[in-house]
């Protein structure tokens, strides 16, 4: 991640508001399903999508859940993305009535790899900066390109200064 730093500024996102707005990605993406209907299937975009699509899957009661790993970074240097494990391919098709989720859309590298995959697929972030929101059909709340996500997952709570003890 260092690679990735610095940015101007840092949006801190907590355990409960990942949940709120993974819901409210769920609420919107109900009943836009193929022809109307129901999802077929919800696929998370290793590892940060896992926590949204879980929680979409959740709301929407879809039993069927799969992943797709996508490696963009070799160390420290950005590579060409490649997928190092794929989801199971009679699931998916073209991706027709497949919900595909990730925790944000930065570049859209990662969602362009997985489009090309699966043309028909829909796809559903819960963050998206600008260069990556023409990747998404569907998100939450849009961020700055130049704001880099902090989520709970990569975050402790430790100790800071009171503000009248510092310098
Ligand atoms: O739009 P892009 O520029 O491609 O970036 C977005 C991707 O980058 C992050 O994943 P990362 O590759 O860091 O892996 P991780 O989910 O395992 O942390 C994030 O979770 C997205 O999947
Ligand atoms: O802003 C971000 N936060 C966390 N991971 C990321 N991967 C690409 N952009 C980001
Ligand atoms: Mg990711």
């Amino acid at each position: 991640m260092k690679d990735r730093l610095p940015h101007e500024k840092g949006f801190h996102v907590s355990w409960d508001q990942i949940h709120r707005d993974g819901r409210a990605l769920a609420w919107r993406l109900d009943g836009h399903g193929p022809d109307g209907g129901p999802w077929k299937a919800v696929v998370g975009i290793t590892r940060g999508g896992l926590v949204p699509a879980m929680i979409v899957a959740r709301e929407l009661d879809i039993r069927i859940v799969d992943t797709i790993s996508v490696k963009s970074y070799n160390h420290q240097a950005q590579t060409a993305p490649k997928v190092i494990k794929a989801p199971q391919a009679s699931i998916m098709g073209d991706g027709s009535g497949i919900l595909i989720v990730d925790d944000l859309v930065d570049t859209g590298k990662t969602l362009e790899l997985v489009r090309a995959l699966y043309p028909k697929a829909h796809f559903a972030t819960v963050y998206a900066k600008p260069s990556g929101r023409p990747m998404v059909d569907t998100y939450i709340t849009e961020v700055s390109q130049d704001t880099w996500i902090f989520f709970p997952w990569d975050m402790a709570l430790q100790y800071v200064e009171p503000y009248r003890g510092k310098d």
